[in-house]
């Protein structure tokens, strides 16, 4: 049987294909996220350039889920090109440095602009706070992502704290969400923090 980090996957191929962006200032690790999520890897990459694409099957209860992940180039140059791979997208990962002010202030600026082209609960959003390893002070993105209803989790791509844990909660959130509206049950606790429920409106995550 398939494994994902561990978990086996339910043999039939995967039922469920969602697109996952991860958006952020240059620099905070987003490649690298996903690079140790993919590839269980962390080493020096190259800033992104437009936009890079993986794909990982991962395991939510018995529901194997493919997430498309589009890993955005976080240079300012890049911005405008940004807004077109959002578009579309069941999940957008607000990827910040925690030791870096402004790369939080430009995680929610993204936000704002989600906002604006997307109706509330339209997708879900996380938070992710990254280096964790580092010493330096911390901003703090818990408080900020509670008054907004967002999911939320600090990360170290660098020592693999909590990498697999961002991708399955947003997974479990987009297949729950898709279970309400279906009026079946929760598919159990990714871990996650979940802070608020987003209202729920719709998923394009599943078809069964
Ligand atoms: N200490 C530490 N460094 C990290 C971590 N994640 C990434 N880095 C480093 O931060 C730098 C930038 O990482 P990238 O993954 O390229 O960042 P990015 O957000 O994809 O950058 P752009 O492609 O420019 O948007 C690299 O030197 C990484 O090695 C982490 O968790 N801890």
């Amino acid at each position: 049987m398939a494994q994902a980090d561990g978990v086996p996957l339910p043999d039939a191929a995967p039922s469920c294909v969602s697109k996952l962006v991860l958006l952020g200032s240059g620099s905070v690790g987003k490649s690298s996220l996903v690079l140790r999520y993919v590839k269980g890897d962390f080493k020096s990459v190259l800033p992104t350039v437009g936009c890079a694409f993986f794909t990982k099957v991962v395991a939510v209860g018995n529901v194997a889920l493919k997430l498309e992940i589009w890993d955005t180039a976080g240079q300012e140059k890049y911005h405008s090109v940004c807004h077109l791979y959002f578009r579309g997208a069941q999940v957008a990962m607000l990827v910040y440095d925690v030791t870096r002010k402004e790369s939080f202030l430009r995680a929610q600026q993204w936000l704002e602009d989600l906002e604006k082209e997307l109706q509330p609960g339209e997708i879900v959003v996380a938070l992710v706070g990254n280096k964790t390893d580092l010493e330096e002070k911390r901003q703090e993105g818990k408080e900020f992502a509670e008054s907004r209803g967002l999911l939320f989790m600090e990360t170290s791509a660098r020592l693999n704290h909590q990498v697999s844990e961002i991708f399955s909660a947003v997974a479990q959130e987009l297949l729950q969400r898709d279970m309400a509206r279906l009026g079946s049950s929760p598919l159990g606790n990714s871990g996650a923090m979940r802070l608020n429920q987003a209202p729920t409106r719709r998923t394009k995550c599943c078809s069964h």
